[in-house]
């Protein structure tokens, strides 16, 4: 099968000397949900801004279904960036029809019934929600198209406990088996039960890339227990 994300010898150096991912390959085939997990400043949001076309390689190549990064991909790839890219100004009905309108794939019923469950008002103007609140809303919209890639980065940082196992559920009920999510965070306890896959990146380089069920039966260890481990300060 043909891999949704693919990286050959895949290098971003910054400024012409750090190097913040080196020789990275990876081949992920689809119809998986990954954890990309790291410690900080070990390359994460780097493959992801490669991911969407933010940067580009220094070295080697990064394909997404077979396509470089760019108009054709963004078609088919749905991204959750760090930082809130929505206009404070619009109210979270008129950003539904924003999407709708800017998304071939984009469903506005899935859109509205997750603003629903997650009782937000689509009235509110997103400077008016808190920061967990306008999370949710930028997650639900993200997840609201029918993408062949999910990217998430660090979808549940600021929400709370009660609400992460709410908005885990909701990424599992509108995700479609066929579609691949590839979210990274640091909250691997709250996270790893969803996972099928993760991807251990460690200054610059992937050095472990195993299903979450391997994991378990050859090392006899959660993911978190062996990102401890990995990862000792
Ligand atoms: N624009 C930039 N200019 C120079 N160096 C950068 C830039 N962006 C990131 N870096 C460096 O590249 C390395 C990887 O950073 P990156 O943001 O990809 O890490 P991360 O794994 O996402 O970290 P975190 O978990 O803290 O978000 C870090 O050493 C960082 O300082």
């Amino acid at each position: 099968m043909k891999p949704i994300l693919e990286c050959k010898g895949l290098s971003k150096k910054y400024n012409n000397m750090y190097y913040a991912l080196t020789n990275l390959n990876l081949a992920l085939a689809p119809g998986q949900i990954v954890g990309l997990l790291g410690p900080n400043g070990s390359g994460k949001s780097t493959l992801i801004k490669l991911i969407n076309d933010l940067l580009v390689p220094t070295e080697g190549m990064i394909l997404v279904d077979g396509m470089t990064p760019g108009v054709e991909t963004k078609k088919i790839v749905s991204y959750l960036p760090e930082r809130s890219y929505l206009d404070p100004a619009m109210k979270i009905k008129d950003m539904i029809s924003y999407f709708a309108d800017f998304y071939e794939d984009f469903v506005t019923d899935r859109a509205c019934h997750m603003m629903t469950d997650l009782e937000i008002d689509v009235n509110a103007r997103m400077r008016t929600l808190s920061k967990g609140t306008k999370e949710k809303v930028q997650l639900a919209l993200v997840m609201s198209r029918d993408a062949r890639l999910y990217i998430l980065d660090e979808p549940i940082g600021g929400v709370d406990p009660a609400a992460r196992d709410y908005i885990l559920r909701t990424i599992l009920t509108n995700y479609n088996e066929d579609a691949t999510i590839l979210l990274s965070t640091h909250l691997i306890t709250d996270i790893e039960n969803i996972l099928d896959r993760v991807l251990f990146l460690k200054q610059g380089q992937i050095v472990l890339n195993q299903t979450v069920d391997e994991i378990r039966m050859n090392q006899g260890k959660s993911v978190d227990a062996l990102f401890r481990e990995v990862f000792r300060c």
